[in-house]
């Protein structure tokens, strides 16, 4: 029986469109002033540049090089939190969840399922991202976050096993949802359920051996608890 559901972001419950084409820019054009300005998290961030390229290493080329090559290492993503925090609080950002995103949720808390979001954003961002969505605040339906920092790294077994410890439940009454096949891969390593989302609007990536949906709707509820 299912009893978590564990949620990736960008092509999942979000359009592509809405991360790499708004949120992504928004970040990118900021890096240099913050860093530069000694904004908050300025230390941590560039700390965790030099733990992770060297000592030597001009922070703001190695930060807006690693954007560009779309890498999610944790300094990166911490600092784009605090950036998309500015954004989200001006007024300049809001989240994009796919309308059939939460009715599903909705229905899967009614049957007591819980549900967590595993997104290489972090904490921070994915707080703002479904606090001020296009449809509402989604965030009384969610019941917890996890990152690269309290999750690890997406591609990697060893973070779905550390987040199933942490859920507190055996691994195969895990489902996890995702468009990327090497994270669904290591879910599934790890003993998870899995569903490969493949949306027409975000070019129906290939999911693999994954079982696909094209929306939440379609996911399969025979493993679901009862609808009460
Ligand atoms: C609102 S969180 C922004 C998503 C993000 O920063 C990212 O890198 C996408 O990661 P995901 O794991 O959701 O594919
Ligand atoms: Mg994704």
């Amino acid at each position: 029986m299912i009893s978590s559901v564990v949620l990736d972001i960008e092509g999942t419950t979000s359009p592509l469109s809405a991360v790499h084409d708004i949120l992504f820019p928004y970040a990118r054009e900021r890096i240099a002033d913050w860093i530069r300005d000694e904004r908050p998290g300025t230390p941590e961030v560039s700390d965790g540049v030099r733990e992770l390229a060297g000592a030597e290493v001009d922070v703001v080329a190695t930060l807006l090089d690693w954007h560009d090559r779309n890498l999610k290492h944790s300094p990166l993503k911490t600092l784009h939190g605090l950036i998309w925090e500015r954004g989200f609080l001006a007024g300049d950002l809001r989240g994009v969840v796919y309308p059939d995103v939460p009715p599903a949720l909705a229905e899967w808390r009614e049957r007591g399922v819980r549900i967590w979001i595993y997104s290489s954003g972090s904490v921070l961002a994915q707080r703002l991202w479904f606090s001020q969505t296009d449809q509402g605040d989604l965030l009384s339906l969610l019941d917890g976050h996890f990152d690269t920092v309290s999750g690890g790294p997406k591609k990697e077994v060893a973070s779905y096993e550390h987040i199933a410890s942490v859920i507190g439940v055996p691994p195969g009454d895990i489902l996890f949802l995702s468009d990327a096949v090497a994270e669904l891969d290591a879910a599934r390593a790890a003993g998870w359920r899995t569903a490969g989302v493949s949306r027409p609007e975000d070019g129906n990536p290939d999911v693999g051996t994954h079982p696909a949906v094209v929306t939440f709707e379609a996911v399969p509820r025979e493993e679901f608890p009862p609808q009460p």
